[in-house]
């Protein structure tokens, strides 16, 4: 993509963890070397006393922040807010951030995709009665409904048997567990970007294993974050049981359209999904998991794609603020009735005068 001159202030709302591995110096100098200024948000004031800024990015959570957000887009309303809190919600909750992927549409490919099999509880009653999960195949990996970045929404279950299933805490949701080689593909976006990188996740489970487990129930917490086996410092045979740099990638050119579907449908730019192949198939896609301003830095070269980023948005900011800059909206009153209409100045005539028109 050609390098734009558009630059530009973009205020950052980020918790601590994040802006320490976001904010790093070196997405800070390049950013500024192609005129983007990075400044950090107070949380501790309003952020409407804050900027002025062109872009505001920000991944905090809660009612108060939402209303800052709304208040500061009231006020500055040439101000883009990335991305729009509505749309970040349906994320944070396992059912709505997978219904989206009913909705996409890809053609004239061999690999299907598609969500694992999954039923929400809500309630304890729910949960004890068989009727409620009869149609699903143990075992299941128990999710916390809420995604809302505690750590809390993160502590799954693998879930063997249904004698264990009044260890879990509703509201959960239940997804059949799809064993897929160990190995998870996580699909980062940043606007029109999209990459694709193997992360390690849990290992296949054999039919003798779920007979033959001690444990009915497995607790685990963000396996793909867990530090990255040295195939040389190996001793426990994990690196190899992951099988990671055999792993043949999905298809970039499938792994694009399923993106562009993704983002055009969640009307999102920041975010990244986890999918796995189904190791029964070979050519079909699991799509897991969807994450709102994921560890962009675990990117190889994150710097140059979320600059790059930065500086699209503040052209298409511009471009668009030239072409409103034509548009007015006209009242008009026919006897006691008036009506609002949009009308776009046409940009050759440099100064209209608009006086009571009566006819
Ligand atoms: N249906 C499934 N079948 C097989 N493995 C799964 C399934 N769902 C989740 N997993 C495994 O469990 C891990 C955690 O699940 P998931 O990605 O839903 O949780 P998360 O806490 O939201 O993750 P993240 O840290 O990416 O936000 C996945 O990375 C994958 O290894
Ligand atoms: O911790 P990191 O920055 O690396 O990023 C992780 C991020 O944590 P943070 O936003 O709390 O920092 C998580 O967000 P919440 O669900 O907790 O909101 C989730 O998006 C993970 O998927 C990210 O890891 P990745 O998917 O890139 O492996
Ligand atoms: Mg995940
Ligand atoms: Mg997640």
């Amino acid at each position: 993509m050609a390098e734009n001159t558009f630059g530009g202030v973009i205020g950052y709302a980020l918790a601590p963890k994040k802006q320490n591995s976001f904010i790093r110096d070196s997405l800070v100098s390049l950013a500024k070397s192609r005129g983007i200024e990075l400044v950090r948000v107070d949380s501790d004031k309003p952020l409407v006393d804050q900027g002025p800024f062109d872009c505001v990015l920000h991944k905090l959570y809660g009612d108060d922040w939402k209303r800052q957000l709304q208040e500061f887009k009231t006020r500055f309303p040439n101000a883009l807010i990335l991305d729009a809190p509505e749309a970040i919600e349906r994320l944070h909750n396992r059912i709505s951030m997978l219904q989206v992927v009913s909705e996409l549409r890809i053609q004239d490919r061999t690999e299907t995709f598609g969500i694992p099999k999954q039923i929400v509880i809500y309630d304890k009653a729910t949960l004890m009665d068989p009727q409620a999960w009869e149609s699903l195949k143990f075992p299941v990996i128990a999710k916390p409904l809420v995604a809302d970045g505690s750590a809390k929404s993160h502590k799954m279950a693998l879930v063997f048997t249904r004698d264990v299933l009044d260890k879990l805490k509703p509201p959960i949701v239940l997804q059949e567990f799809v064993n897929h080689g160990g190995v998870i593909f996580k699909v980062y976006v940043v606007g029109e970007h999209v990459r694709c990188v193997k992360r390690k996740s849990l290992p296949d489970v054999s039919e003798e294993k779920t007979m033959g487990v001690s444990e009915n129930l497995m607790s685990f917490s963000q396996v793909s974050n867990l530090a990255n086996h040295d195939a040389e410092n190996d001793n426990d045979g994990y690196y190899q049981l992951m099988h990671l740099d055999d792993t043949e990638m999905p298809p970039n050119a499938f792994v694009v359209d399923i993106a562009r579907g993704l983002r055009r449908a969640l009307k999102l730019n920041l975010f990244n999904f986890d999918v796995i192949r189904d190791a029964r198939y070979g050519n079909r896609y699991l799509i897991i998991d969807i994450n709102y301003f994921p560890g962009y830095a675990k990117m190889p070269g994150y710097e140059a794609v979320l600059t790059q980023f930065f500086c699209d948005v503040m052209l298409k900011k511009e471009q668009e603020e030239q072409q409103g800059e034509g548009r007015v909206t006209v009242s008009i009153k026919d006897n006691e009735e008036s009506f609002q209409v949009p009308f776009q100045i046409p940009s050759t005539f440099r100064k209209v005068v608009f006086c009571g028109l009566r006819y």
